[in-house]
């Protein structure tokens, strides 16, 4: 039996398991359930962190040296552990007791908007306190969160949960700047989501940056969107704040603070020591004072982890019934983003199952853009004007999904078709795909990179089976933890992921990735060709290009498809042409409303020799495809119809008689115009045909004058030699 003495207390700890006896659950996390415990030889109320250890993916060398470094630890506001050692499969981490648990748990149970100022001033320096030792010893935590930071009933503050946590002094392959990807979506910094930039301390700061906002809110900004999505908003957009108007309840230096640690660039953001002394924690109270009333009149933390747990499964039980009864029954979750985002799920799930994985990205990026805020630079930044809010509201606001069409010759014909409030429509959107590339490659790249890291978790090293036989803060086996969660705290994060994941479906299988990641070093060669959006406004911010491109805009919808390119190789015949009737009635329609629309023919329906040349393509790529090419045609048709007819009878004799003869395009009424456009047609293609034939005659006329040609130079090369044969003779004789 091992003793093991708490840090800087005289008291002992066994790695005897039958020392210890399991109370209630008080919390549980991606990979561990955590129990207030008695240790059974002083009585004492101990947590205990049991680890499933089929979920920790890291070898047991690096635990155990992650577990020596973690062992110095001993801060008044870092959490450390008394001892750690195997029982079954789980690795039990043995640490104090936390009376009061996670500031997340606090917010959820009483304060789902956030807490008071005064609160989070002294949560977040006592939590700075604790990143200024960690940072100072070389430290880097990687997972800062309201989850993380603990709390007993002394109002004495301690981050806990070192599962990610790095060492940035260690030797061997270990580097200053790390270069792994591990961490939670949300409170990534946007440097750790760069491939092989590697990053430091400076990314805590980022994170408590955004703990100041999960404080202030009640949630972390983003929260609501699947990690994808959040770690594309986390590059993309402007950075998170606090508002100046609509977070009017917060003081200034609290603003200033939080917009000092979240600019993108880490080299700007302040250490944790020269945060600390902002003006904002000079006036900090002590937590006794501001924090622990924040708690008095609550039940023990069982009984409210036991009520979470509880609302959770009956969240987790709506979101599986059908959606009629779900809309009904979720509106308040519908207007907090939730349903928003399941709102397009049909949609995304359709796009997901024709398109290669870059497109799902593309999904994503094209409504990270339209849910940006106007804020657009890390300057409005510093002015701590937010985005967070405005893009929550945005998108739950916005179904758009943009489908893009190449089509150039369709741009203007359709633009100002828009209908606004027919919600659940499609918006076509033009693109042009070089204006949007060539800026954003950079970007493209880290998207496509860091989209490879999250569909690719890192496998395991090997996995020993032995008893610990050091101290071993409970951070210290969590790494590399994070890669198959079925548990998380937020269970609402986990559900949209889900639901989104199952989008992803058809393209990959992928864990679910709410919480924590820990993601693979080296990004696959998998690149993101399609691409990013500069970050504004939604539908406002479409600089005046896009709105000239925007073919159709119907309701919230903006549907991006980039498989015109897949379009162009299919055979033109494969296409069924509308009627120039039907083009008449339909040009104004939405495309929504044919694109999807199960009356259409299916490849199967169409022309079978044409559609065995892609018999190599399932009929759901396929179709979509030719739906494309049926309105590009369409609208072609209709542009061409618009023109002509907009041409005057005047003009159309001049130029019909300067070119050719061609009948003048009559004027004529609604129900015979189509049948005479049809006419024009023929004339058309025969005059075509015609020049073709003239073309042909000329060519062989000139290809028979050339023949003629070297037959003449060939015989005057003959003559020429001849004569200089016979000079040559003459000379001689
Ligand atoms: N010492 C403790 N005392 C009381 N509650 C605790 C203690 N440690 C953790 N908890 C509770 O258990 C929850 C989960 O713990 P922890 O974060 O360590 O697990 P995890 O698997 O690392 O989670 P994640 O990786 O998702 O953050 C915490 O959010 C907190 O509410």
């Amino acid at each position: 039996m091992t003793l093991w003495r708490m840090g800087g207390t005289q008291k002992s700890y066994t790695t005897n398991p039958n020392d210890y006896k399991l109370l209630e659950e008080v919390g549980y996390g991606a990979s561990a359930t955590v129990y207030r415990a008695i240790y059974l030889p002083t009585n004492d109320v101990i947590a205990v962190k049991s680890l499933d250890l089929d979920r920790i993916n890291s070898n047991l060398d690096d635990i155990r040296r992650e577990a020596q470094t973690m062992s110095l630890i001993d801060h008044p506001n870092v959490i450390r552990a008394f001892c750690s050692f195997v029982v079954k499969q789980n690795l039990w981490v043995v640490m104090p007791f936390m009376a009061e648990g996670s500031c997340l748990h606090l917010m959820k149970t009483a304060y789902p908007d956030g807490f008071e100022e005064s609160a989070i001033s002294s949560i977040l320096k006592e939590t700075l306190k604790a990143l200024v030792y960690l940072h100072h010893h070389g430290h880097i935590h990687r997972d800062v969160k309201a989850g993380n930071i603990l709390l007993d009933t002394n109002g004495v503050i301690k981050l806990g949960d070192f599962g990610v946590s790095a060492c940035m002094f260690d030797r061997g392959d270990r580097q200053r700047s790390r270069n792994t990807f591990v961490g939670t979506p949300c409170w990534m910094a946007p440097e750790v989501l760069q491939p092989g930039s590697g990053y430091d301390f400076k990314a805590d700061i980022w994170s408590f940056g955004i703990t100041a906002l999960e404080l202030a809110h009640g949630h972390a900004p983003f929260s609501k969107y699947p990690p994808m999505k959040v770690l594309l908003m986390t590059i993309q957009n402007a950075p998170p704040g606090l508002d100046y108007d609509r977070d009017k309840r917060f003081s200034k230096s609290f603003k200033e603070m939080v917009a000092m640690c979240l600019v993108k660039d880490q080299t700007k953001r302040p250490t944790a020591e020269k945060l600390l002394k902002h003006s904002f924690f000079k006036q900090a109270k002590a937590p006794e004072l501001s924090v622990k009333k924040l708690f008095g009149d609550l039940p023990p933390l069982w009984h409210r982890v036991k009520a979470l747990q509880l609302k959770d499964a009956a969240q987790l039980a709506l979101k599986k019934m059908p959606s009629a009864e779900q809309e009904a029954i979720s509106h308040s979750e519908y207007q907090r983003g939730v349903s928003a985002w399941n709102f397009d799920l049909e949609e995304l799930k359709f796009r997901a199952s024709l398109v290669q994985d870059d497109d799902e990205i593309q999904d994503i990026r094209d409504l990270d853009v339209n849910s940006t805020s106007s804020a657009n630079n890390e300057a409005s930044n510093s002015k701590a004007a937010t985005i967070e809010k405005n893009s929550t509201s945005e998108i739950e606001s916005s179904d758009e999904v943009v489908v893009p069409s190449e089509s150039v010759s369709n741009k203007e014909s359709n633009v100002g078709e828009i209908d606004n409030n027919n919600k659940g429509s499609i918006v076509v959107e033009e693109k042009s795909r070089k204006e949007t590339e060539q800026p954003q490659a950079d970007k493209e790249a880290v998207v496509a990179q860091a989209k490879n890291r999250i569909l690719t978790t890192t496998g395991g090293g090997g996995r020993n089976r032995q008893t610990q036989s050091g101290p071993l803060v409970a951070a210290a086996v969590l790494n590399h933890s994070k890669s198959d969660r079925t548990r998380t705290l937020e269970r609402s994060e986990t559900e949209t992921s889900q639901a989104v994941d199952k989008v992803h479906h058809q393209v990959r299988r992928a864990p679910s990735f709410s919480g924590p990641l820990n993601l693979p070093n080296r990004a696959s060669g998998n690149s993101l060709s399609a691409p990013i959006k500069p970050s504004g406004g939604y539908r406002d911010s479409l600089d005046d290009k896009s709105k000239a491109n925007l073919v159709q805009i119907k309701g919230r919808f903006s549907v991006t498809s980039e498989d015109l390119d897949l379009v162009k190789d299919i055979p033109l015949c494969t296409v069924p042409r509308r009627s120039p009737q039907d083009t008449l009635l339909r040009k104004s329609a939405s495309v929504g409303e044919w694109i999807f629309d199960s009356k259409q023919p299916t490849p199967r329906e169409m022309n079978s020799s044409s559609v065995s040349v892609h018999n190599n393509l399932p009929a759901s790529v396929l179709m979509p495809h030719l739906q494309n090419l049926f309105q590009q045609t369409s609208l072609q048709q209709d542009l061409i119809l618009n023109l002509l007819n907009s041409l005057q009878p005047a003009e159309v004799a001049a130029e019909a008689s300067q070119n050719g003869k061609l009948p003048p395009l009559p004027r004529s009424s609604e129900n015979n115009g189509a049948v005479e456009i049809s006419d024009r047609e023929r004339l058309l293609l025969t005059k075509v045909s015609e020049l073709q034939s003239r073309l042909t005659v000329l060519t062989e006329e000139l290809t028979a004058e050339k023949s003629k040609y070297v037959q003449l130079q060939q015989r005057v090369d003959a003559i020429t030699n001849r004569e200089d044969s016979q000079k040559g003779e003459a000379d001689a004789s």
